[in-house]
């Protein structure tokens, strides 16, 4: 595709401000296009694209044009070299010095480090678990591809074999998601935003491993289920959908305009179970009131947001070893106020969209170990008992170059009946916060 000298200097103008890291990326491009509202849909396809691709491919393109290379030279890197664009595309706005540089980009060996093959910044390197290196430069391909586009189907209002006949019946491409029973991936990225079935509130867009998470709650109808870290309500959706809109579905969140964002989708859903709670903190009054009266609760906890590099690919660089653990004191602190509400036989989930073990299976094991109330029932398991043919052992462990979905995590606990537990006991004042 030819590209003109305006939509090359909008990319140039929007990676500049991406990489600063001071933003996240999406933001950025919103704030770009509000402030060039005259933009056409193809020209924000190209300039959002080439954006993510280059953050995506960063370390890659880094190792092969020079740490320092500037943004002009970047976004023509990530034209040429991972869009594919020939030269003459690129008339009118390459020099003839930019025009050999570049044909020997075309076909220059990939430097020999794992942070080029991998496209993961160090940082990640040395916090991901110990696995062979053609493992990690598999991750890092899946994560430095571009995400499907899926949707949930809301079965309060619609089975998923008429979603996909009316959707295909509206012109959109799509098919049955291959593990999630209630997912749909569309072929390309339509909008969705006037689609009767979206306006209507019988899909949603939903990433099928965040759709996994979701089932692997397991709420049932006329249950008492907490959304512990409910945020703008993905799973909160699907959570009300499996229970029928019965029962009770609380779903906290300490974000304001999360809970808020989440009010029309809601609305949408026809869900009438469910009771949005802002609370201040894991320990709010708001939280204790449920102690020990909870089937469910899921904690989708606040995390790094590794697992979703390939749609925001921004974190690598925004994140980093110190935010990690500050995020562990979190995700603990967290996860044991949310042990609290759980009843006996009830269970706990605990998930996060990371990779890194750090935020998943050392926070699993140290609460286990502070826990003797809780065991671990294996996610295999669960998903087998909902027909889900996915087996990635004790833990869900999810990833793009394997299940074609975000990277998440989850673990399923589940509280015995009968078993002292000291740690369940209301915390003290004093060390609330
Ligand atoms: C991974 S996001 C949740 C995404 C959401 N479950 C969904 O499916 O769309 C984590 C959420 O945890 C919330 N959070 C952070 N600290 C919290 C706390 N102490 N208690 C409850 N929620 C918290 C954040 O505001 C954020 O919305």
């Amino acid at each position: 595709m030819k590209i003109n000298l305006q939509q090359f200097n909008q990319i140039e103008q929007v990676l500049f401000a991406m990489v600063k890291f001071d933003r996240p990326a999406d933001a950025v491009l919103t704030a770009h296009f509000r402030a060039n509202s005259k933009l056409g849909a193809t020209d924000r396809h190209l300039i959002a694209e080439t954006a993510f691709a280059c953050l995506r491919h960063l370390e890659t393109l880094r190792a092969l044009c020079g740490q320092r290379a500037n943004t002009r030279k970047l976004a023509l890197a990530t034209l040429v070299r991972i869009g594919g664009a020939n030269l003459r595309e690129l008339d009118g706005i390459i020099k003839e010095t930019e025009r050999e540089w570049l044909s020997s980009l075309k076909g220059a060996p990939l430097p020999d480090t794992l942070t080029a093959r991998a496209a993961l910044p160090q940082w990640v390197l040395d916090l991901l678990p110990a696995m062979p290196e053609e493992d990690v430069v598999a991750l890092g391909k899946g994560l430095a591809s571009a995400a499907p586009l899926d949707i949930r189907v809301n079965t309060l209002k619609l089975k998923r074999d008429d979603a996909l006949v009316q959707l295909q019946d509206s012109g959109i491409a799509c098919e049955a998601t291959p593990y999630s029973p209630i997912g749909i991936r569309l072929k390309g990225k339509p909008s969705l935003v006037k689609h009767p079935l979206f306006v209507g509130g019988a899909i949603e867009v939903q990433d099928e491993g965040s759709q996994l998470l979701g089932l692997l709650t397991g709420a049932r109808r006329g249950e008492m289920v907490v959304d512990f870290c409910a945020g703008a309500g993905g799973k909160t959706l699907l959570l009300g959908a499996q229970m029928a809109s019965t029962g009770r579905l609380y779903a906290f969140d300490v974000s304001e305009k999360r809970l808020a964002n989440f009010k029309p989708r809601m609305a949408r859903s026809g869900l009438s179970n469910v009771n949005t709670t802002l609370i201040a903190h894991e320990n709010d009054t708001k939280v204790k009131r449920l102690a020990g009266k909870a089937d469910r609760v899921l904690v989708d906890a606040p995390c790094s947001g590794l697992g979703t590099l390939r749609r925001n690919p921004d974190l690598k660089y925004r994140q980093s070893a110190d935010s990690v653990a500050e995020l562990n004191a979190k995700q603990q602190s967290i996860l044991a106020s949310a042990a609290r509400l759980v009843k006996a036989g009830g269970r706990l989930v605990y998930a996060t969209c990371s990779l890194l073990p750090q935020e998943n299976q050392a926070i699993v094991e140290a609460f286990l170990a502070a826990h003797p109330a809780f065991e671990l029932v294996p996610a295999s398991q669960v998903l087998a008992e909902q027909k889900i043919a996915l087996d990635t052992g004790d833990y869900l462990a999810l990833r793009p170059h394997q299940h074609n979905t975000d990277g998440f995590f989850a673990a399923v606990l589940q509280r015995k009946a009968g078993v002292a537990d000291a740690a369940l006991e209301p915390k003290a004042e004093a060390g609330l916060q």
